[in-house]
């Protein structure tokens, strides 16, 4: 672990208690309801805010500790921070805006890297202005990163862009979280985020840490159930890339030891690496036995681990595909009653193809 904090801060109506640590690799998302503390974590770490009492210690060095009067002050400390609006100088050129305060060079390499891997590099003598919402935040992040940091921090980077720019720079942070070696910390109110872009998942409830983990291991765990209500509910999984099928445009998915058929989508290039795929629950129905001359392709023997009611007519299965993994399906009271589920049951789980959309695949 990289970052450790440890912090209590009181705020008129709002208290804080704090902890936890943040791995040296990778995009660890901080969720969370608003008002839950996650820009005050943020601040913490950058240094903006000075809590009552605790510690932030990165990389063995004590960046905060309110006992010994540390505080190593915002410019000291080796973070950069995005936030949801690019801040751009408007009269600044789009190259003079990411060297400003920078330390690289044009010619840098690092530089290159940088505006080539964020596709900025040819909007470098626009001013901001002649820039779409997406593009000035591409060319944010370049600028964070052009400070050399050793902690990068993001405060809800897409949150004020709409869904096609927001699935653009997801698209190019994608590819950067791949190739810069600094920890992120991402705050984010979106799953689809989470889902594409984080490895680990801090949740966050009044003030406190209320679950931490790989992002599948908290997907899949009771803490987001409030933000996978009623239909919402999903399992995430990891798959790795198979086969294609031999007559038809479809790609092997192997999961658990088990094979799901998707429909092919640039997978070409992926054999045998790591896929996450979000599987929603209402894609997931249930059989007794495998039916014979069913169009469904995707038939997987689980064994019916949970029943939990949501409402008058449906409930909530969960079936496992191992010890560790399992499947969500909703069903209707009627189906799970005439079927006579029971916890324990052996049963088939049947997945429906258009479970297999784009958005369902991140190739994380
Ligand atoms: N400077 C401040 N002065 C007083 N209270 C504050 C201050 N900053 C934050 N708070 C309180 O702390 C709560 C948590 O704020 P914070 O911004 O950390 O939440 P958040 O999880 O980032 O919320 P959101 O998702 O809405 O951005 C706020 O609801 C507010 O009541």
């Amino acid at each position: 672990m990289t970052l450790r904090f440890s912090f209590k801060h009181q705020f008129d109506n709002q208290s804080f208690v704090i902890q936890g640590e943040i791995p040296s690799k990778g995009v660890t998302a901080v969720f969370g309801r608003s008002g839950s503390g996650k820009s005050t974590l943020l601040n913490v770490l950058c240094g903006l805010l000075s809590p009552d009492r605790g510690e932030v210690t990165f990389k063995e060095s004590r960046l905060l500790d309110t006992e010994q009067g540390i505080n190593v002050p915002v410019w000291n400390r080796k973070i950069a921070v995005v936030f949801q609006d690019a801040r751009l100088f408007p009269h600044l050129s789009i190259f003079d805006n990411l060297l400003f305060g920078s330390q690289s060079k044009a010619q840098n390499e690092r530089f290159k890297e940088l505006t080539t891997l964020l596709g900025i590099s040819h909007l470098l003598d626009s001013k901001p202005n002649k820039l779409s919402g997406g593009e000035r935040q591409r060319v944010a992040i370049a600028r964070a990163l052009l400070s050399d940091p050793e902690l990068l921090l993001m405060d809800e980077p897409l949150a004020s862009l709409d869904l096609p720019r927001k699935r653009e720079v997801m698209h190019y942070l994608n590819q950067l979280t791949d190739k810069i070696d600094i920890p992120i910390v991402y705050v984010t109110h979106s799953l689809e985020e989470i889902m594409h872009l984080a490895d680990n998942l801090l949740v966050l409830e009044t003030g406190k840490v209320a679950d931490f983990g790989t992002v599948e291991h908290v997907w899949n765990g009771d803490s987001l159930a409030l933000w996978q209500e009623g239909e919402q509910h999903s399992a995430l999984l990891t798959a790795k890339v198979s086969e294609r099928h031999p007559k038809y445009a479809m790609r092997k998915m192997k999961v658990a030891g088990h094979a799901l058929w998707v429909p092919d989508q640039q997978f070409e290039n992926k054999h045998n690496e790591c896929m996450r795929i979000r599987i929603d629950a209402r894609d997931v129905s249930v059989t007794l036995s495998p039916v014979a001359g069913s169009s469904i392709r995707n038939v997987i023997p689980v064994q019916l681990i949970d029943i939990e009611k949501l409402n008058d007519h449906s409930c909530l299965l969960t079936l496992a595909l191992n010890e560790e993994l399992a499947l969500k399906s909703i069903l209707t009271q009627w189906a799970t009653d005439e079927l006579k589920l029971q916890k324990g049951n052996r049963v088939y789980a049947q997945i429906k193809g258009v479970s297999f959309t784009q958005q369902n695949l991140a190739t994380h």
